[in-house]
């Protein structure tokens, strides 16, 4: 399988479901390239020692941008970011500047835990 990069974000009140997806999948995603916005990357560190995630800025403080920016420059296999549609974000357009970028790119986006599990199945054929 070529080595994809992939991108996991995610908002306060999804971090656990985040850090608990990597976790049952941490044997598929260590070969693979890892970026993260930063708390959402700090979370999974703690939780997966063995792997390397790229750490980029907070979300709020640009890191949905960067990670815009990567998918616009063709960087980015598929993007896992779990969103909490029930709060509240001060970045609530970088939030949209990031998916509609992985739209007009047309790259794989996970939104939910649900969308995930299927996305990295298809990785681990
Ligand atoms: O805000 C985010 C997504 O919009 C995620 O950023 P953090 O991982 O730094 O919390």
């Amino acid at each position: 399988m070529k080595n994809l990069t992939l991108a996991l974000v995610a908002h306060d009140a999804k971090k656990d479901d985040m850090s608990h997806f990597v976790a049952m999948h941490e044997a598929t995603l260590r070969p693979l390239t890892l970026f993260a916005t930063g708390t959402t990357g700090g979370r999974i560190m703690e939780r997966c020692p063995s792997l390397t995630v790229t750490r980029l800025k907070s979300g709020p403080l640009g890191g949905d941008q960067q990670i815009g920016a990567m998918i616009a420059e063709g960087k980015i296999d598929a993007l896992f970011f779990f969103v909490d549609p029930l709060s509240p974000h001060p970045h609530d357009v970088d939030v949209k500047a990031l998916m509609r970028l992985a739209l007009v790119y047309n790259i794989p986006m996970a939104l939910n835990v649900a969308t995930a599990e299927r996305l990295i199945a298809s990785f681990e054929d």
